[in-house]
């Protein structure tokens, strides 16, 4: 990346730049691979963050359905993320997962669960998990709340096979103008889903595959406690990616609990063959970089208070504006051989293309993502009747008070002093792209048009090439559009 005038004397934020187009062969957006460039070479480069609001097993599935990945939260305990993580791998790599119910699940409870997964439908089953039939929010609308599945399913239902292609499966539905397939294997056992859109999506995406082509996910670690155990833990879960988090990074005692998780995951490899990389943050200096990669981080995760969640900046004065962190923190890294995930501070499909621009090998996104059917919260109805999901900070009091449950009550009222998050925001779902995979739609499609406004047809390609400039709060405005004239 190489900056149109002088690259400024102060630090800049993704709203203070803008790329300009150069001249490109590159003739279609499709063209363009998204591949990582962070060593994990997951086809699209979004991470769902690791906040409990944000990231559960609904999200990884989908994250790597779609080719990116989800980071289990340092809270959560280590066998329920381990039970978690051998769902996100028995899941199919190509059909969604399925809400199911089984034909005595009262109307009420089936509405409920249908919100959970975005392709808006409970599979019936019985109890070796053969399909009965299928329950849609229209026809349930009407019935009593008390009635039950059974009472209002269809058995009109569109079976595949899991072998079909989904361009097959996307002809079979048009054809009988149906807005889902059912899929099962030889005995009628559900395998999974697929919407027309889903059809499309699993023709342009590739899905983030382990070892043994099953979904990838990855597993968040604190500096506190048991590093080596809950290390080893996490490996033997299956987790993909080990990330060592604190708010902190640049710190001593993350510096200790790196070495300790390398030495963990290089014996763990010498055992098994297996190695996962492990990322580090956070940080926003090069010396941070420099120091986390000699105690053996392979990823560095970079952003001091950008992140929608956080008050880091208001409370300390602390942290420094994403965009020249990143650059600055890619540019390190790349002289060790080394990569960074941009952590925080997305808000529009732009900001992502700018990360990748200045050096980024993956993107992570939070708040952004918790305002979707996938991530872990309840769905909610303000007054005006949006729909919304509640976040929070994994530095808030509420994270805080989660993650002190088994201290003292003297060390708990002590950690709740340094509070640096909010402890409660409503996210609400866009009516146009609900789910995260709508998201990611729009994400990676601006950013295939980013590469080829650079005439990129890959993210190495695209970082060497972007043009970036800097701009006034006007210039910003200008590119915002507008819903109504002025
Ligand atoms: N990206 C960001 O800007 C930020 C992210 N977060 C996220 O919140 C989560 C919780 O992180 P964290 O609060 O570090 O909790 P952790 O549970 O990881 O604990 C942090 C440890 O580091 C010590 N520490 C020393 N200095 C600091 C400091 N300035 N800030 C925080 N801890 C410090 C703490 O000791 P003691 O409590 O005794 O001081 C504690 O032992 C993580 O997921 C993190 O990524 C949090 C804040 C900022
Ligand atoms: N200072 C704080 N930072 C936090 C907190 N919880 C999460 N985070 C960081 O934000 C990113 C996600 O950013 P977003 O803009 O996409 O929401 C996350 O990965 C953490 O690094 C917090 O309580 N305080």
């Amino acid at each position: 990346m190489r900056f149109l005038d002088q690259r400024p004397s102060y630090d800049l934020t993704y709203s203070d730049v803008f790329m300009v187009p150069s001249r490109s062969g590159v003739t279609s957006r499709l063209d363009v691979d998204l591949t990582s460039t962070d060593g994990l070479a997951t086809p699209t480069p979004l991470v769902a963050a690791n906040m409990t609001a944000v990231s559960g097993r609904r999200m990884a599935e989908t994250m790597a359905r779609r080719g990116g990945l989800a980071v289990f939260p340092q809270d959560i305990p280590s066998d329920v993320v381990a039970a978690s993580i051998r769902k996100v791998k028995a899941a199919h790599p190509v059909f969604d997962t399925a809400v199911t119910v089984s034909l005595d699940t009262t109307v009420g409870e089936t509405l409920s669960l249908i919100p959970k997964r975005a392709h808006g439908v409970a599979v019936v089953v019985d109890a070796d998990h053969r399909v009965l039939g299928l329950v849609t929010p229209s026809a349930a609308a009407g019935a009593d709340r008390f009635a039950q599945a059974r009472d209002v399913m269809t058995t009109d239902v569109t079976l595949v096979s899991p072998d079909l292609t989904p361009q097959a499966v996307f002809d079979q539905l048009s054809e009988h103008h149906q807005k889902v397939a059912v899929s099962v294997d030889a005995d009628g056992r559900l395998v999974g889903l697929m919407t027309p859109k889903g059809a499309l999506r699993s023709a342009i995406y590739s899905p983030a595959l382990d070892h043994e082509g099953r979904l990838r996910a990855g597993v968040a670690v604190g500096i506190n406690g048991d590093v080596a155990g809950k290390v080893r833990t996490a490996l033997e879960g299956l987790a993909d990616v080990i990330v060592m988090d604190t708010a902190h990074g640049h710190q001593e005692k993350m510096i200790g609990a790196l070495a300790t998780a390398r030495d963990v995951r290089d014996a763990f490899e010498a055992e098994t063959g297996r190695r996962v990389l492990i990322v580090a943050g956070n940080v926003v200096t090069a010396e941070g970089c420099v120091d986390l990669i000699a105690a053996g981080a392979d990823i560095l995760k970079v952003g001091v208070g950008p992140g929608a969640m956080c008050t880091t900046r208001m409370q300390t004065g602390v942290g420094r504006p994403q965009f020249s962190a990143v650059l600055e923190c890619a540019q390190a890294a790349r002289e060790h051989g080394k990569s960074v995930w941009a952590d925080g501070g997305v808000r529009h499909p732009r900001d992502v293309a700018l990360a990748l621009a200045a050096g980024a090998g993956s993107v992570m996104i939070g708040s952004w993502f918790a305002g979707t059917h996938e991530s872990t919260g309840d769905q909610l109805v303000d007054h005006d009747g949006r729909v919304y999901k509640e976040s929070f900070g994994m530095a808030s009091a509420r994270a805080v008070r989660n993650r002190t449950r088994d201290m003292s009550a003297f060390q708990r009222a002590r950690s709740a002093l340094f509070e640096e998050g909010i402890s409660s925001s409503r996210m609400y779902l866009d009516p146009q792209r609900p789910g995260v995979e709508d998201l990611l739609d729009w994400i990676t499609s601006g950013v295939r048009s980013s590469c080829t406004y650079a005439g990129a047809r890959s993210l190495p390609e695209f970082e060497e090439r972007a043009v970036v400039g800097v701009q006034s709060g006007s210039g910003y405005e200008e590119g915002r559009p507008l819903d109504r004239s002025w």
